[in-house]
């Protein structure tokens, strides 16, 4: 059998996929560390999984059509990729925003199928979403959408089948709205999607679970040099569910945080963001939903740059938190040049590839997002857990998992990818997402 080269087989995915570049960088980022460790591995290399595992189970594409509160009828685009289902339902979150397209959509679902094997759990890997653009947009409104796009998703979904969440533009309002409407159709209360109100099937700690889990992911990589997080100052970006999390655990664990962003600029307060400024961005964020710039009406000392992101400012840490592509090749020079000895990926593929060859070169701890940020969809599983027992576990308890859960991931991160004297968490998250599922799909033959 011929061995697989990277170069050869970029091109033969890119030809596939034309006008995906997401997609491309996705698989470019998780090739160029499997690929050396298929050719030691002849099964893998013979059974062709990787030409499997970049190829969706099947995408899903349909139309949404709904009406604003002028009465106009609106048509956006949903989909759902399954991206691969061998060693369990389908799971991952939906995204709702203008710049979805279905080459986004496959990044996030390829990632989330290495991330899902990540946590332990029986967890398949997809994502949906769609273009539809939630600023600006009543409640109402969201309400009617998110009753459109579920009055299609339904039959393709299901508690042993494929299980959405949330990502950016849905969080809790929006599952609410979809959870109803699912219950309605199907006529039948069972756990069809996660990060559910706690009223009715949701898992404590779900909302919280990406951000802690992020910084949890951050506290391992440190304690392996012998360190922790108290008196480090951190730049956050982002100002959504994981960010805000990740804000007010860093700040429990004794760091400070300068630094969160929008899509609008970003804010910059050197007193550090405490729990009481964060509540004031929540209530910014999540009630009022209005721009970042806000706070320094509130706290004078802090500025807000608008059109520029926050990897300039000095820190020790860094956590891109916003989405991907966030953080570049020169502003990964920036954060070493100014001393950042740790970068952890709360978003998916926020920095590009050039920015990872800068954390490599440099050897400094970096946590790519499919280990970093696993803990929200791990809480996820667990959700599921509780909704086939019929039964909610503490705060507590969840919070005690989602700890464990992180510790494992970050464990065989390690055992893939220690290296002399440093580990390399990008190698190490992918070979170690990957075996089980290239494993599942071999003892189940060719198909
Ligand atoms: N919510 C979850 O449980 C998980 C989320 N993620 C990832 O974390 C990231 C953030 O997601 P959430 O906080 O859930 O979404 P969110 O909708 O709550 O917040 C998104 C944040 O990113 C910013 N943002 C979005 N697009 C941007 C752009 N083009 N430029 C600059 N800023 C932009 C928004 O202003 C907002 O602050 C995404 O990459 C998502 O895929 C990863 C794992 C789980
Ligand atoms: O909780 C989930 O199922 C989705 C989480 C997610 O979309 C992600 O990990 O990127």
């Amino acid at each position: 059998m011929q061995e697989l080269e990277l170069n050869s087989f970029m091109q033969g995915l890119t030809r596939r996929n034309p006008g995906q570049p997401e997609f491309h960088q996705a698989v470019e980022e998780v090739a160029e560390k499997l690929i050396p460790f298929i050719n030691e591995n002849p099964k893998y290399l013979d059974a062709k999984i990787l030409e499997r595992m970049t190829e969706p189970d099947r995408t899903i594409s349909f139309r949404v059509t709904w009406q604003d509160d002028e009465g106009n009828i609106r048509v956006n685009r949903g989909h759902r990729v399954q991206f691969n289902g061998a060693i369990g339902p389908y799971k991952g979150g939906l995204r709702f925003d203008k710049s979805v397209t279905l080459g986004t959509l496959k990044f996030l679902g390829f990632e989330q199928v290495l991330k899902n094997s990540l946590t332990t759990l029986p967890m398949g890997g997809a994502k949906g979403g769609s273009d539809f653009n939630p600023k600006g947009k009543t409640d109402g409104e969201i309400m009617r959408f998110c009753q459109a796009f579920m009055t299609e998703l339904y039959r393709h979904i299901g508690k042993d089948t494929d299980v959405p969440a949330g990502d950016i533009g849905v969080g809790g309002r929006e599952v609410s709205y979809m959870y109803g409407q699912y219950r309605r159709i199907a006529n039948e209360f069972t756990g069809v999607l996660t990060g559910k109100n706690l009223a009715f099937g949701g898992s404590n700690a779900r909302t919280e679970a990406t951000g802690y889990g992020s910084v949890y992911f951050g506290r391992e990589m440190l304690a392996v040099r012998g360190d922790d997080y108290n008196g480090k100052t951190a730049a956050v970006s982002g100002s959504g569910n994981v960010a805000q999390y990740t804000v007010e655990k860093l700040t429990q664990l004794g760091a400070k945080v300068l630094t969160m962003s929008d899509r609008g600029g970003f804010l910059h307060d050197p007193d550090g963001i405490d729990s009481e400024k964060l509540a004031h961005i929540q209530d910014l964020k999540n009630v009022q939903r209005v721009s970042l710039a806000e706070y320094a009406t509130k706290y004078p000392n802090a500025t807000y740059t608008k059109n520029a992101r926050p990897w300039g400012v000095k820190v020790d840490l860094a956590f891109p938190s916003a989405t991907q592509n966030e953080l570049d090749e020169n502003e990964a020079q920036t954060l070493i040049d100014n001393g950042c000895i740790l970068v952890c990926e709360g978003a998916n593929m926020p920095s590009t590839i050039g920015a990872i060859k800068i954390f490599e070169k440099n050897q400094i701890m970096y946590g790519p997002g499919k280990a970093a940020n696993a803990g929200g969809v791990a809480i996820s599983g667990l959700e599921m857990t509780q909704n086939s027992m019929r039964l909610q576990w503490s705060f507590e308890e969840v919070d005690a998992k989602l700890q464990d859960i992180m510790k494992k991931i970050h464990s065989k991160c390690q055992k893939y990818g220690q290296e002399d004297g440093w580990v390399d968490y990008v190698k190490g998250a992918n070979i170690g997402g990957f075996v089980k599922v290239a494993d599942a799909m071999i003892a189940y033959g060719v198909i």
